[in-house]
């Protein structure tokens, strides 16, 4: 893909926010923030990341209506992703829902969290829709870390219409914070909980991540 994945300006209106307004975190990393190396463990650039859990929304390979959405490993901290927009994925008629783009838009960023090798969860994304995406468009994402501070973990992607060079559709810059697998084990619903421990492959894959870096 062409050109640097673009952070969005600082949001307009700066000064001190109107009583009663709700502050957000900042998705931007602070100017202490460091890029760190990719992992060692890190899957080689140009290896498909694979799906995290089968049955994800965005990138599980069994979810029928979900997005299925296959995540490729870049150079340095980079991926790129494809994403099929399906009729069942429509908020207008014949588009995209803007939810669902964001999901992909999550999805991907989460993907970049294996180039450093520790499992993380969104804390927040921020989203700007630049243009309608038709339902059947094909969406292609350019996703990169930004920034790490602590366990705080900042990115940025751009998401093209019809290919690597298409328009651009929507931007999106998160803030990711790293946890250990106990996460999921603690909050999950028991059930899947249970299903995931039994499943060895889905094990493996978890595994990978508990050295952290
Ligand atoms: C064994 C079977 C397991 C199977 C699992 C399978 C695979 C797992 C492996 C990998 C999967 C990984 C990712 C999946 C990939 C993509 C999917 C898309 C991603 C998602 O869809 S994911 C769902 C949505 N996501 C949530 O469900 C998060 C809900 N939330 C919480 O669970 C907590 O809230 C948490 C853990 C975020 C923090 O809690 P905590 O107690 O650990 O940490 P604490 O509060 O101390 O914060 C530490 C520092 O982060 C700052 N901070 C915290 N939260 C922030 C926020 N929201 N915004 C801005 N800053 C925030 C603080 O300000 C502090 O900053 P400072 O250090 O500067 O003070």
């Amino acid at each position: 893909m062409n050109g640097p994945v673009v952070s969005p300006p600082a949001p307009r209106g700066s000064g001190e926010p109107a009583a009663g307004a709700i502050v957000l975190s900042p998705t931007t990393p602070p100017a202490d923030a460091v890029v760190p190396p990719r992992a060692p463990e890190a899957p080689a650039p140009g290896a498909p990341l694979g799906s995290h859990y089968d049955h994800c929304f965005g990138c599980g390979p069994q979810h029928p209506q979900g997005l299925q959405l296959s995540a490729v490993a870049g150079e340095g901290l980079e991926v790129t992703a494809r994403f099929t927009v399906k009729p069942s994925h429509q908020g207008g008629p014949g588009l995209a829902h803007g939810g669902v783009l964001t999901t992909a838009m999550d999805e991907t960023l989460g993907t970049l969290n294996w180039l450093l090798h520790t499992p993380a969860v969104t804390g927040r994304l921020e989203t700007d829709f630049l243009r309608p995406v038709p339902a059947d468009a094909e969406l292609y994402i350019h996703a990169r870390i930004t920034g790490v501070h602590g366990r705080k973990i900042y990115s940025a992607a751009e998401g093209r219409i019809g290919g690597p060079d298409g328009p651009v559709a929507i931007r999106a810059q998160a803030l990711f914070i790293q946890v250990k697998l106990e996460h999921f084990t603690k909050h999950g619903r028991p059930e899947d909980i249970k299903q995931a421990l039994d499943d060895a492959d889905l094990l493996k894959r978890s595994r990978a991540f508990e050295v952290n870096p």
